[in-house]
C-alpha cells in the first residue's frame, strides 16, 4: 500500500489510480534527493508543447507517472510534457498532469512538486479535458520539499498526507482547515511590474504602500517560483497568488496551464472556503479551448481574490499608478 486511503469512500478504479500516483511520488521523491549523485536532473534535454524548455526530472517524472497508469482506469493521460492527450486504452477515467511543477527549482534544492487532476473520461481525448473544473473528481499535488507530502480534494474537503520515509508510504495527517482569512502574505512575481495591466499594478501598489498607504497596515511578499509550493502555503497559512496577463509576448494569458495547474488547484483551494479566479471569472466555471490553454490566475483567501476583481472594477484613471488614495478599498 502506498497510501493510506480508508474512509473515503472511492470507487475501487479511484483508489487504485490514487495508490499508483502515491507509489510513483515517492519514487520521484527518492529520485530527487539523489539529484547529482548520479545524474543532473535540471540538465536541459528538449522542448515540450508549451514551447518550454525540458529538464531532465520533467521527462522522468513524465515517462514514471505515464507507465504506472498504463493498465490502470485512466483511459486518457493529459501532460504537460505531451503534446497530445495520450490514449492508455479501456478506462472510465481521465487524468491531466503536471508532472513536475517549478522545474527552475530543481538545481536550486528547493519546493517542486506534481500536479494532478481526475475526470470521468468522457467520450473523447480532448472532451475529457476540455471542461469545467466543477466536474473534477480529484485534484491535488505532491510537493518534494523538506517533506513530501500528499494533499488531494475528493469533493469532500481536503485531504493531507505525508511521506513516511521508514515504510515508503503515504500517511494521512489532519484535513486541511479552513483557509485563515487575515494574512499578510501576497505571492506574485514583482520583477513583471511593468508588464502587468494597470489593475493588477494598482493592487500591488497598495500592499507596497503598507501602513502608510491606503491598506493602513504592512503586507509581506513570498515568491518560490513554483505553484505547488505556493499553494501548500496558502493551504497552510492563507494569503494570495497571482501569476496575471501581461504584456510579454506569449504571456497574455500569464505562464499558467488551465487544465493541470489552475483547474486542480482551484478546486483544492474552493474547497477550504477559498477563491481561484483569472482575475475577475471563476476558474472551475471557465472552459479552457485547448489542452496546453494558459490562464491568469489568482488564487487564495476569498476576500483576497475578491479585492483583486474589484480593482478591475475600478474607473480606469484610479488604477493609474499615481493615484493613491483609492478610498473604496481601504479595509
Ligand atoms: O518563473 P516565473 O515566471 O516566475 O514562473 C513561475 C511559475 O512557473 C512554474 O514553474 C510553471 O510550472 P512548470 O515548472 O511546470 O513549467 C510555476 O510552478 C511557477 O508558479
Ligand atoms: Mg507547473
Ligand atoms: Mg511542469
Amino acid at each position: 500500500m502506498a497510501i493510506e486511503l480508508e474512509d473515503l469512500g472511492l470507487s475501487p478504479e479511484l483508489a487504485d489510480v490514487m495508490q499508483r500516483l502515491a507509489a510513483v511520488g515517492a519514487q520521484v521523491a527518492r529520485i530527487i534527493s539523489r539529484n547529482g549523485v548520479e545524474r543532473d536532473l535540471a540538465a536541459g534535454v528538449g522542448t515540450n508543447a508549451g514551447g518550454d524548455g525540458q529538464k531532465a526530472l520533467d521527462v522522468i517524472a513524465d515517462d514514471l507517472f505515464r507507465t504506472a497508469l498504463e493498465t490502470s482506469a485512466v483511459a486518457y493521460y493529459a501532460s504537460e510534457e505531451q503534446d497530445e492527450v495520450v490514449s492508455l486504452g479501456a478506462g472510465t477515467l481521465a487524468l491531466a498532469i503536471d508532472p513536475l511543477d517549478g522545474s527552475s527549482n530543481i538545481d536550486v534544492n528547493v519546493s517542486i512538486g506534481t500536479i494532478f487532476s481526475i475526470f470521468p473520461a468522457a467520450e473523447g481525448a480532448n472532451e475529457s479535458f476540455l471542461r469545467q473544473g466543477t466536474e473534477q473528481i480529484a485534484g491535488g499535488y505532491i510537493i518534494y520539499g523538506p517533506q513530501c507530502a500528499l494533499v488531494c480534494s475528493f469533493g469532500r474537503g481536503v485531504q493531507h498526507w505525508v511521506l513516511d520515509l521508514e515504510t515508503g508510504s503515504f500517511r494521512r495527517v489532519a484535513d486541511i482547515k479552513l483557509l485563515p482569512q487575515d494574512t499578510s502574505e501576497y505571492a506574485i512575481n514583482a520583477s513583471n511590474y511593468r508588464h502587468w495591466p494597470a489593475p493588477i499594478r494598482a493592487f500591488v501598489d497598495d500592499l507596497v504602500a503598507g501602513a502608510e498607504g491606503p491598506r493602513g497596515r504592512n503586507f509581506n511578499m513570498r515568491w518560490i517560483a513554483s505553484l505547488v509550493a505556493e499553494t501548500h502555503r496558502i493551504l497552510m497559512r492563507g494569503g494570495v497568488f497571482l501569476y496575471p496577463g501581461d504584456e510579454r509576448k506569449g504571456y497574455e494569458h500569464g505562464r499558467l496551464r488551465h487544465v493541470y495547474e489552475c483547474a486542480p488547484i482551484a478546486f483544492l483551494i474552493t474547497q477550504v472556503g477559498g477563491g481561484a479566479t483569472d482575475g475577475c471569472e471563476e476558474i472551475l466555471t471557465a472552459l479552457p479551448d485547448k489542452l496546453h490553454a494558459r490562464t491568469p490566475f489568482v488564487f487564495g483567501c476569498a476576500a483576497k481574490v475578491a479585492r483583486v476583481a474589484a480593482y478591475h472594477d475600478l474607473p480606469g484613471e484610479e488604477t493609474s499608478a499615481l493615484f493613491n488614495n483609492r478610498g473604496l478599498f481601504r479595509s
